[in-house]
């Protein structure tokens, strides 16, 4: 199976992280994620990242940090996850395409529906925290 390069970022703002809904009709439908999409050839993951949040959430990065890369083999989907840490931003997220969205607090992370490579994601930012 191909595996397929995805840019997710993390948006932190204080002890909060901003999560989308995912589309029933989308890979890993109805599950929360945060928001990202594919890097496409001849991009860098920041350059997919910016294009992709300013896209599905209409903010723009003026800082981030690479957080954790995860590769993970769904049944149907082989991805890799370069996450990059978005700290500060220009603009104020929301749904742009529609998705519910939501900032989801730390201490919720865990009870959250995502897809399982986020477990990894999840983990990353509970160790930030946490130090
Ligand atoms: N954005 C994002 N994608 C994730 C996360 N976790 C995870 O397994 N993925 C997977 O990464 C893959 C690519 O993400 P995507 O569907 O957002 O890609 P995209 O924005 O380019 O959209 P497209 O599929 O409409 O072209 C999907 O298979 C998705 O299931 C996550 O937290 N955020
Ligand atoms: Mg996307």
């Amino acid at each position: 199976m191909k595996q397929v390069h995805v840019a997710v970022g993390v948006v932190r703002r204080g002890s909060t992280f901003f999560i989308c809904k995912r589309a029933d009709d989308q890979h890993q439908g109805g599950k929360w994620e945060f928001p990202g999409g594919k890097v496409e050839l001849g991009e860098t993951v920041e350059q997919a990242l910016n294009r992709e949040l300013y896209e599905e959430i209409d903010i723009s990065i003026k800082v981030s940090s690479p957080l954790i890369e995860v590769a993970h083999e769904y049944t149907d989907k082989r991805v890799l996850l370069s996450v990059l840490l978005v700290d500060e931003f220009n603009g104020e997220p929301f749904g742009k395409e529609g998705q519910m969205h939501r900032w989801a607090d730390v201490s919720d992370l865990k009870e959250i529906d995502f897809p399982d490579a986020n477990i990894a994601i999840v983990d990353a930012i509970l160790a930030l925290s946490a130090s």
